[in-house]
């Protein structure tokens, strides 16, 4: 049992501030074990990020090996362009082979030291020590709760993109009814399906949305999208990357040498060290991705100067939201137009119906998989879902929350949840889930004063057609709530630039009203089935 130290009996303390900083300061996290198993864990993680960074894939119907395949740039390229559903299937399952199913060994100790740290911080599991920080005791359900506001504008998508892949690749491949195997989305994970963008969008023949190819028309380079992200900061009043930024980050995937591609950003807490590492492609994503990674930067420059313990965000969701928030104005056709990488785009219903269904790809299509992915690890750190059966309730939350199956049937012997970087790096995920509902409440907070948004009038400014870009007003407003970092609860950093003190779905369902109202007629049209059933076994035990 971890003493209490008597000499600050801080939780006396009456100074809010104070007790605040001693509260943060006291949480050991995995250093309350003792020492050999704190060194057993991080060997565990560090075995399981280096063998997932360091994995490859034989390539598609090569048999003499000699040409082997990364995640990025080659698999991702694959599920990008390819329609070949042998090879899709291929990359899919290999890379699955690659990872998970080498991973799932040492999985099991993973979560037995991740617990035992959890209990020695007085935490029931590490389920709990994982949320603390949203300070609510009904975190879990108010996240069902938010699910459930979202999923029937989810079910539309779902049965939209399942009609279009069915036209596509036939009968043979997918139904009208059932669930949507998995290697037919553009994603490993079918996270995101932006990719499916091109040959589904409801109006084909309207402008696409698209300036990848502009990207390349205009030689950009990984560096000059990181400029091009900055200058975005910079015209609201917030930051410019200091110059140890641009010597020491890494924007392209190095030559000759392992690395955990996965982006990051990193704070070294020396107030002047930040980098990023990405193996960027010169791609709209990859530049979409620019923002979100230079979003993490942003707040560590805001909040540099505050005492150590409070160099954190509000909350974890907020994080990873700082640099979606901006991408939702960088994404808009007048943006893109604005900086060049797309030709004037017609303003007409059929255009904004396009775009908002090009957005919900990745947004609205994420959260089930945001969701599911800390819901599975919840249940797993509970002891309610047991190592024997670690990959068969993965796939029942994929079904039930995603409508997906895997493209052949799964067994113990795979162990899937292990093929997606964040849970082989022992990152938590619900944070992407809270940081694309929360993203829509600072997007409609920013546009309001960048009077680019009128509440009482909603429709009079539509938020899916705002820029915020180059508005000092919203970028002040932004920038007084990174300041406050970790140094407040974030029910209070929440409240000082959206006037709510919680999460809320209303502004990404409201942004998203218009896709919702012509998908429920098209749904109609064409007869679709909302949902999915299936007889299919999907994993066997
Ligand atoms: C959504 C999440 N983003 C990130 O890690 O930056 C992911 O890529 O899975
Ligand atoms: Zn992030």
């Amino acid at each position: 049992m971890w003493v209490e130290t008597v000499k600050y009996p801080w939780s006396t303390y009456k100074d809010p501030d104070i007790k605040r900083q001693f509260k943060l300061m006291s949480v050991l996290g995995t250093d309350a074990l003792p020492e050999d198993k704190l060194k057993k864990l991080d060997e565990i993680v560090s075995a399981m990020e280096s063998l997932y960074g360091r994995a490859t894939i034989p390539e598609y119907g090569d048999n003499n090996l000699n040409r082997t395949l990364s995640l990025e740039p080659d698999i991702n390229d694959i599920l990008d362009k390819s329609t070949d559903v042998n090879e899709l299937k291929h990359v899919w399952v290999q890379w699955r082979e690659a990872t998970g199913k080498k991973i799932r060994p040492m999985y099991a100790e993973y979560v037995k030291l991740s617990n035992e740290a959890a209990r020695l911080n007085n935490y029931t599991d590490n389920a709990e020590f994982w949320i603390r920080g949203y300070d609510v005791d009904d975190f879990r359900p108010r996240m069902e709760h938010l699910w459930n506001q979202i999923k029937p504008l989810y079910l539309q998508i779902h049965a939209y993109v399942r009609r279009k892949l069915w036209e596509l690749y036939g009968s043979s491949v997918i139904t009208r009814r059932g669930p949507i195997p998995a290697h037919l989305l553009g994603d490993m994970w079918a996270q995101s399906w932006e990719r499916l963008d091109d040959f589904t969008r409801p109006y084909p023949t309207i402008d696409d949305v698209n300036p990848t190819s502009a990207m390349i028309n205009q030689n950009y380079t990984p560096k000059k999208m990181f400029k091009v992200a900055e200058e975005f900061f910079t015209s609201l009043n917030l930051s410019a990357m200091p110059q140890t930024f641009w010597e020491k980050s890494i924007l392209e995937k190095p030559n000759g040498r392992d690395l955990v591609c996965h982006a990051s950003a990193w704070d070294f807490y020396d107030s002047n060290d930040f980098r990023i590492k990405q193996c960027t492609s010169v791609n709209f994503m990859d530049f979409i991705t620019a923002h979100h990674e230079m979003g993490h930067i942003q707040y560590f420059l805001q909040y540099k100067d505050l005492p150590f313990i409070y160099r954190d965000g509000a909350n974890e969701g907020f994080h990873e939201a700082i640099g979606d928030t901006i991408a939702l104005s960088v994404s808009t056709p007048k943006h893109l137009h604005k900086i060049g990488l797309l030709p004037k785009t017609s303003r007409t219903y059929e255009a904004d119906i396009n775009y908002l269904y090009k957005i919900g790809l990745d947004k609205v299509v994420f959260l089930p998989f945001g969701y599911l992915m800390d819901l599975w690890r919840w249940n797993v750190f509970k002891g309610l879902t047991t190592e024997d059966q670690y990959n068969c309730d993965w796939w029942k939350l994929k079904y039930s929350y995603q409508g997906i199956e895997p493209p052949v049937t799964r067994t113990e012997n795979d162990f899937d949840p292990g093929s997606k970087y964040h849970i082989v790096g022992n990152v938590p995920y619900i944070r992407y889930f809270v940081s694309y509902i929360v993203q829509f409440q600072f997007h409609q907070a920013l546009c309001e004063k960048a009077d680019q948004f009128d509440p009482k009038n909603p429709t009079s400014k539509p938020l899916h057609e705002c820029d915020i870009y180059q508005s000092k007003n919203a970028g002040n407003a932004f920038k007084d709530m990174l300041k406050l970092g970790s140094s407040k609860p974030w029910f209070d950093a929440m409240e000082l630039l959206t006037g709510q003190r919680e999460m809320d779905a209303r502004p990404l369902l409201n942004y998203f009203n218009p896709l919702y109202e012509w998908l429920k007629n098209e749904n109609k049209r064409t007869g679709e089935h909302l949902g999915w059933e299936t007889n299919k076994k999907i994993c066997f035990k």
